[in-house]
């Protein structure tokens, strides 16, 4: 072992146990499916928001909840995210728990791919960008770009590829609002065919927002919610998917869970089940 670095967290094996039935297979996904095991993984407010506003990084985990987010992203080979979290948090999208590679351990064992869909390649990352600081360090890998565009700027394209990351191309779909809309049966499966057996999906909110609809939520294997007790009010990024309608036109919930558990964890309550599906 070697000596971990000072952001290096711990997630004692007692906290371990609850997760495990919650979690993707140790020894990868079901190999006949051409799909990752997928997890929609989030923190919270009280008022479903997932931060103060679009633009604005914003803490809800405790100190325990954020451990076990980085002991979840040490059992998935990928986190993906939206361009929005990538340009408001320069994230670092990589385990900081003590015994993966870069955390005491040499080499990049137990590292997630992240892959950011990115449908216009807008995001402005540079040399400085908290992701290539930690693939500099041999603490994280350089992520993967889910564009619609063809050909991407040259110079970001040869900066990803610098650290070992890439732009992936696929075709996107719009919604009635002109927004792209990744197909993403489609992106999962590319992803897995690109050697990622599962997955979390990290936010934010038009993320999540796209995968809680009926023509996608059975992609779900998993949902682990991390409540904080906190309102953060009006304005915030909020968690919030497109209602349904009976056939007699009356609106019924957007998505239930199923098989819920919920399990006290430090200041805050983590939620876990599976996407309840409707006929
Ligand atoms: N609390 C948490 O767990 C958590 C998690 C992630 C992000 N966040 C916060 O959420 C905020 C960002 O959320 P947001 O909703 O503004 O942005 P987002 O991260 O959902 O990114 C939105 C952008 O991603 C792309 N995108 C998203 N879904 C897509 C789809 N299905 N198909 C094609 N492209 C798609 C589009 O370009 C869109 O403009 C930030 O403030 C971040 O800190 C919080
Ligand atoms: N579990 C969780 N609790 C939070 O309080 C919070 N703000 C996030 N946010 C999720 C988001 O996807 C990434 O956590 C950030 O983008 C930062 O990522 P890093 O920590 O830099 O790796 N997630």
């Amino acid at each position: 072992m070697t000596s971990a670095p000072r952001d290096a967290l711990e997630f004692p094996d007692s906290d371990r146990g609850f997760l495990e039935p919650h979690l993707p297979p140790r020894d990868g996904s079901a190999p006949e499916s051409d799909l990752p095991f997928t997890t929609l993984t989030f923190a919270t407010s009280l008022d479903a928001s997932l931060a103060l506003s679009p633009g604005a990084r914003t803490v809800l985990s405790g100190p325990q909840s954020k451990a076990m987010t980085h002991y979840l992203r040490s059992r998935h080979d990928g986190i993906i995210i939206g361009v929005g979290t990538a340009v408001a948090d320069d994230p670092g999208l990589n385990c900081r728990i003590t015994g993966v590679g870069g955390y005491g351990k040499p080499g990049l064992d137990g590292q997630p791919r992240p892959v950011v869909i990115d449908p216009t390649a807008r995001w402005d990352f540079s040399d400085d960008s908290k992701l290539f600081q930690l693939c500099r360090e041999g603490r994280g890998l350089a992520p993967w770009i889910i564009t619609a565009v063809e050909k991407p700027n040259a110079k970001k394209q040869a900066l990803l590829e610098k650290y070992g990351g890439r732009f992936i191309p696929v075709k996107m779909l719009r919604t009635h609002t002109g927004r792209h809309q990744v197909d993403w049966p489609d992106l999962l499966v590319t992803l897995k065919s690109n050697g990622l057996n599962s997955v979390m999906v990290e936010g934010g909110g038009q993320v999540i927002k796209s995968l809680l609809c009926p023509l996608y939520m059975s992609l779900l294997d998993s949902v682990i919610v991390t409540i904080a007790p906190t309102w953060l009010g009006e304005g915030g990024v909020v968690v919030s998917p497109d209602r349904r309608f009976d056939e007699d036109g009356n609106a019924i919930s957007a998505a239930r869970l199923k098989n819920v558990k919920w399990y006290p964890f430090g200041e805050d309550v983590v939620l876990c089940g599976q996407i309840k599906l409707y006929d």
